[in-house]
């Protein structure tokens, strides 16, 4: 049974900072995101995650983006370090990897974190080794999976089920509606206002997920369903953040960034 994600639910899926938590405690989320070609996703990824919440950011990413991730943000960590969840993929082209931007893949992957594979790290998902969530829109997980991508958008929740069954992961798949499966659920969320249609707006929701799966990194491996709500959490908080951005009408990426910390504080304060 598929099961609407709704506002309420994903306000119950936040991690507040406590009095005694220290920038460690609360969750270290590493980026390997972007490529000279695509420098912007990785700033948008690393605006998106720090906009959700998270103790720190390390940026892992190629030169280029790196230099556009701290000029906007400063606070990005650039050295390498203990991380508690991965972001990988946005911005990256999985047929022309940089041969650096590949071994750092690698070295992630290894360490079996719960992870996000976006965009240009789909095809890395069957090696990951923890909890791993797949953020494709229609085209993608049609390539994945050798099926059409007609075929996809007509039956959604069960292409993103066989993905999750096929991959053993859980599915995100992006549209005007999303479909998220795994750990045995399937959830929907159907916040987003179709001007969320634009270039740059699933890098953001990478972002907010990785920031998600960073700050519950220490029950995530412990509860199957729990991946599951937090990408159907980030797309509730995209979709809002998105409505809000817009107010009726066109939205920019940085916009819907901008709108993440009101958007997540409303749904606090109704919980
Ligand atoms: N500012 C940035 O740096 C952005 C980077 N992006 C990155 O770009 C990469 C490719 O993502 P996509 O979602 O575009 O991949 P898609 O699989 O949707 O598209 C692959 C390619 O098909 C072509 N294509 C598909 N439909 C087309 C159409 N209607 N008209 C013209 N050309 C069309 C484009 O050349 C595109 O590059 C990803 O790594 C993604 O993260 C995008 O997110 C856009 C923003
Ligand atoms: N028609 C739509 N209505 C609402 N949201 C949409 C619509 N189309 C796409 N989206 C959302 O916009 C984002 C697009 O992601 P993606 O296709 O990966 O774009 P990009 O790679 O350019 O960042 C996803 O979060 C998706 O759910």
């Amino acid at each position: 049974m598929t099961e609407l994600f709704g506002r309420d639910d994903a306000a119950r899926h936040i991690a507040v900072p406590r009095e005694d938590d220290d920038k460690y405690r609360r969750g270290v989320l590493g980026v390997l995101t972007g490529s000279t070609r695509y420098p912007g996703a990785a700033v948008l990824g690393v605006e998106a995650a720090l906009h959700t919440g998270v103790g720190m950011l390390r940026y892992l990413g190629p030169e280029r983006a790196a230099d556009f991730v701290l000029q906007r943000r400063p606070e990005a960590v650039t050295a390498p370090g203990r991380v508690q969840a991965w972001l990988l993929g946005s911005g990256m082209d999985a047929a022309d990897r940089e041969p650096e931007a590949a071994r750092r893949l690698d070295e992630a992957i290894e360490q079996g974190l719960p992870t996000v594979f976006d965009a240009g790290a789909l095809d890395l998902a069957e090696r990951a080794g923890g909890v791993a969530v797949i953020t494709p829109h229609a085209g993608e997980l049609a390539r994945m999976l050798g099926a059409d991508r007609a075929d996809i958008e007509s039956d959604p929740a069960d292409w993103a089920e066989r993905a999750a069954d096929r991959f053993g992961v859980t599915v995100l798949l992006k549209g005007h509606t999303t479909h998220v499966v795994g750990g045995g659920v399937r959830l929907t969320a159907r916040s987003a206002p179709a001007w969320l249609a634009t270039a740059g707006s699933g890098d953001a929701l990478g972002g907010i997920l990785g920031a998600l799966l960073a700050t519950h990194a220490d029950g995530v491996a412990d509860d199957p369903t729990l991946p599951a709500r937090l990408a159907a959490t980030a797309a509730v908080l995209h979709g809002l953040a998105g409505e809000r951005a817009s107010g009726g009408g066109p939205v920019t990426v940085l916009g819907l960034i901008a709108a993440l910390p009101a958007t997540i504080a409303e749904l606090l304060a109704e919980r």
